[in-house]
């Protein structure tokens, strides 16, 4: 009930523009009822408990007032001493129920204990996927210096009881090659990205920059790979904190970051390194904390740059300056571009097309439009003849290296 007051408040103005006032107070109380019938049974619980409690202190009085009586005059010598003996047990029935209380209330308390206990007992993903321990690895400090990606018959499968998601995947990926991934809903194209990172065992081997991921230590690997998801989280915390977590980097190069991204409003405050985020960065807009993930990511030099559907939530035009500056910051960066819209990736210098958990087509957008069997000529097509012949000229230009039209 409390989430879902939360969940109101935060969305009020979702809830009145679409007049869903009435599903939600229906839904409303239907939690408040469920909430109070619970706080009615704890209620009632605990009455019934105390009238226990109270009438077993009762008995007990009882029998010990009567047994005094009848046989205490031998045993007790004295009255001050039988009174007492009275007292204690009269007292005795506060004292069972505070006692009782309390080992329910720890017993209710130490299920944070006992959950903590489950986390603490939960296989470590280092164990189970980082295949790197006791082997060596040479590289530069400055791995990945060219960002190339070669995939050798890599297959993914999240379970071993369900069938491969991605199968057989044999590509290269080139220094400085901006790639972007097309394919319908559930093909695999996120695997792909899951694959890079190791996020899940995978069959055959992923080099970049000709080192096996399997030799590196998964905090490394990932370290080395920026990646801006659908829906970027933000810490609460300064901007500062955000960009930079571990405080390794000055002021000057953060600001610096922050510039080239553009991130700036209309006040000229959220650009500020002290501005307080909150929690999840809602007071960003979502293409705000695109902004920051990239601006992260060049404060990191990274040289390979993923976005998994980046642009899917934003608007157009936060969508080409998004994709803007990255062409203009990242241009010495290896970009992969997963997206379901089509003119996001258009001028990418090769779109892979994945299908099924199969790699069908690899090539230059412009070629692919050659082929009407094709599967990214389908794609386009199917969003109406005047996208398509926009589209292709676009692809045409950049296959010819004429410069960006808009
Ligand atoms: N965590 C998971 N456990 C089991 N199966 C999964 C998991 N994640 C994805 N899958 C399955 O893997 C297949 C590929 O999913 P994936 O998310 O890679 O597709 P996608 O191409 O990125 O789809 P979309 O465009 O909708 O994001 C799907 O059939 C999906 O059901």
């Amino acid at each position: 009930m409390l989430t879902h007051v939360n969940a109101t408040v935060q969305g009020i103005s979702t809830i009145r523009a679409l007049s869903g006032e009435d599903f939600v107070t229906k839904e409303f109380e239907n939690q408040q009822s469920i909430y109070n019938s619970n706080w009615l049974f704890y209620g009632s619980s605990s009455i019934a408990l105390s009238f226990f409690v109270d009438l077993t202190c009762f008995l007990f009085l009882s029998f010990t007032t009567i047994f005094l009586i009848l046989y205490g005059k031998d045993s007790i010598p004295n009255a001050g001493l039988l009174a007492m003996v009275l007292t204690q047990v009269v007292g005795l029935s506060a004292l069972v129920q505070f006692g009782i209380r309390e080992i329910i209330e720890t017993s209710t308390q130490l299920i944070a204990v006992e959950r903590i206990s489950r986390y603490d007992d939960l296989e470590e993903e280092d164990k189970e996927l980082d295949e790197s321990e006791d082997k060596e690895y040479y590289m530069s400090p400055d791995w990945p210096n060219r960002g190339e990606i070669k995939f050798y018959n890599v297959s993914l499968r999240y379970d071993n009881i369900l069938p491969a998601v991605l199968r057989n995947l044999n590509f290269n990926i080139e220094s400085r090659e901006k790639i972007g991934i097309v394919g319908r809903t559930g093909a695999g194209k996120s695997s792909l990205i899951a694959a890079i990172f190791r996020l899940y065992p995978v069959e055959g081997k992923i080099e970049i920059d000709g080192i096996d991921t399997r030799d590196i230590p998964l905090t490394l690997l990932r370290s080395k790979i920026a990646i801006i998801p659908q829906n970027p989280v933000l810490f609460a915390g300064t901007l500062r904190q955000n960009l930079d977590p571990f405080g390794e980097y000055d002021d000057h190069v953060l600001n610096e970051a922050i510039h080239a991204v553009e991130l700036k409003d209309s006040t000229n405050t959220i650009n500020d390194l002290d501005y307080q985020v909150i929690s999840g960065g809602t007071n960003y807009s979502v293409g705000q904390r695109q902004l920051i993930c990239l601006a992260r990511a060049l404060v990191r030099n990274n040289k390979i740059l993923i976005l998994d559907e980046a642009t899917a939530n934003v608007d157009f035009q936060t969508d080409d300056l998004i994709q803007n500056t990255i062409k203009k910051q990242f241009s010495h960066c290896t970009v992969l571009t997963v997206a379901h819209r089509l003119n996001t990736v258009i001028d990418s210098d090769r779109i892979m097309v994945i299908e099924g958990g199969l790699l069908v087509e690899f090539d230059h957008p412009y070629v692919l439009l050659q082929n009407p069997d094709g599967i990214f000529f389908k794609m386009i097509y199917q969003n109406g003849n005047k996208d398509f012949e926009r589209l292709k000229i676009i692809a045409y230009r950049r296959y010819m290296g004429l410069n960006d039209i808009s």
